[in-house]
């Protein structure tokens, strides 16, 4: 058999005053952030929840609970390089990652590459198989009425050695 897995991910966090917006663990300088248990990376959360799924080991929610207090404030990249020690201990490794940040504003486009940076050295995977790309949705909806922002991600995981 084939030891190619596909995972799908998706997430949504509310735009507010007083935080900090951080996305693929870059912080965006912009006048408000998402709103989160965890510092609220929709990217990142996106990510995970497409990692879990292509093992259907479930979502961040069951693995990350948002009333333990041991992950109020925590770094969504910490909590991906929990889950990539995971996919690794069930015999796989990431093929490669593409998602696309939904936001109205502000402009993401002088921060991708730092984001893939940060995604790629969490993921142990090169650059070249980290894709981040950015959208508006042309003021439509929630995104594009600026009360949130949401996040998609789609990775694939070979597998490289038989677990007992
Ligand atoms: N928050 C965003 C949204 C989009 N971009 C970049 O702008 C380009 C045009 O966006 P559309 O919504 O018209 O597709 C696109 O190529 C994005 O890279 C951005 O930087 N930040
Ligand atoms: C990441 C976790 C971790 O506590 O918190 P939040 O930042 O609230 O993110 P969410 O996407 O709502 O769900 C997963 C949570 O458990």
């Amino acid at each position: 058999m084939l030891g190619i897995k596909v995972g799908l991910g998706y997430d949504v966090h509310a735009l507010v005053e007083g935080r900090q917006l951080i996305l693929g663990g870059v912080e965006v300088p912009y006048e408000r952030g998402l709103l989160g248990h965890s510092d609220a990376d929709v990217l990142v959360h996106a990510i995970m929840d497409a990692l879990l799924g292509a093992l259907a080991l479930g979502d961040i929610g069951g693995h990350f609970p948002d009333n333990d207090p041991s992950y109020r404030g925590i770094s969504s990249l910490t909590l991906l390089e929990h889950v990539m020690g995971l996919i690794k201990s069930k015999g796989y490794i990431v093929g490669n990652m593409d998602s696309v940040i939904m936001a109205e504003r502000p402009k993401l486009a002088p921060f991708i590459e730092k984001m893939r940076y940060n995604l790629s050295r969490a993921m142990d995977i090169q650059e070249s198989c980290v894709s981040v790309k950015a959208t508006t949705t042309e003021r439509l909806g929630f995104v594009g009425r600026e009360e949130g922002i949401a996040a998609q991600a789609i990775v694939s995981l070979i597998k490289v050695e038989e677990v007992k």
